[in-house]
């Protein structure tokens, strides 16, 4: 892991004070990696946070990019494969999106096809690499052309969780991309989560300003 990156285990947002912050989700089959794969980027301090309700592991982790603090957020979650459908608020505000099979077994191949329909019913224009992981188990998968990634105009990255194979550079390059996203999208609804995230803030400067201490308080009356 880069030295200028290190996993937070904290869930106060207030206290990172990042310049930018973005969510990158995790998509793909019950045991294809996911989580794994995570474990082996964030291996340095790794230490999930549970939100068991939901199923859900969330990481938060801090790196620079071109100068700028960034916090990211990691979405992973297990027991998916009961449904083959995420709940919506996981989709919700994600940047990029990670999308992962396992290359010993096809079927996780082939239901890339119904996560990235669902990706795409939510995040019509995120960011989304596919991963073919496990190359560990037969190097020669790498020689192969997984055409679901070429159709759909997407990279391919094949990465082994286990022994570590284009793991970083795999979440490096998808922070980058959430943060393109997020810096360049014309995306109709994510122009208007800016506007009120913008508006939100305004109100909240404006409110403490409101609530600012009077040096005068205690010596004067208002008249
Ligand atoms: N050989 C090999 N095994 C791996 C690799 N990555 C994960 N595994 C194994 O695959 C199994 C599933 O890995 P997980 O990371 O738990 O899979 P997941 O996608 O998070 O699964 P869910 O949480 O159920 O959705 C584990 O037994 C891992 O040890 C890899 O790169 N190579
Ligand atoms: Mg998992």
């Amino acid at each position: 892991m880069a030295g200028d990156a290190g996993l937070v285990l904290d869930s106060d947002q207030g206290k990172y004070d990042a310049e930018e912050r973005v969510k990158i989700i995790c998509l793909g089959d019950s045991a294809v990696g996911k989580s794994k794969l995570m474990e082996r980027f964030l291996m340095d301090g790794y230490r999930p946070q549970q939100l068991s309700t939901y199923a859900l592991t969330l990481y938060k982790y801090t790196t620079t990019i071109d100068g700028k603090s960034v916090l990211v957020d990691f979405w992973d979650t297990a027991g998916q494969e009961r449904f083959q459908s995420m709940h919506p608020s996981y989709y919700h505000k994600a940047h990029a999106c990670v999308m992962v099979f396992d290359v010993q077994r096809k079927i996780t191949y082939k239901n890339l096809a119904n996560w990235y329909k669902e990706l795409r019913e939510y995040r019509p224009e995120i960011p989304c690499i596919v991963v073919a992981n496990k190359i560990d188990a037969d190097m020669k998968v790498t020689q192969r052309n997984f055409n679901f990634a070429k159709k759909q105009g997407l990279p391919l990255y094949y990465v082994s969780a286990a022994d570590g194979t284009n793991v970083v550079k795999l979440f490096k390059d998808a922070i980058k991309l959430a943060m393109s996203y997020k810096q360049n999208s014309r995306d109709f609804m994510d122009e208007v989560m800016r506007e009120l995230e913008n508006f939100e803030m305004e109100a909240k400067e404006q409110k403490s300003s409101e609530g600012e201490e009077d040096p005068f308080k205690e010596d004067t009356e208002l008249v």
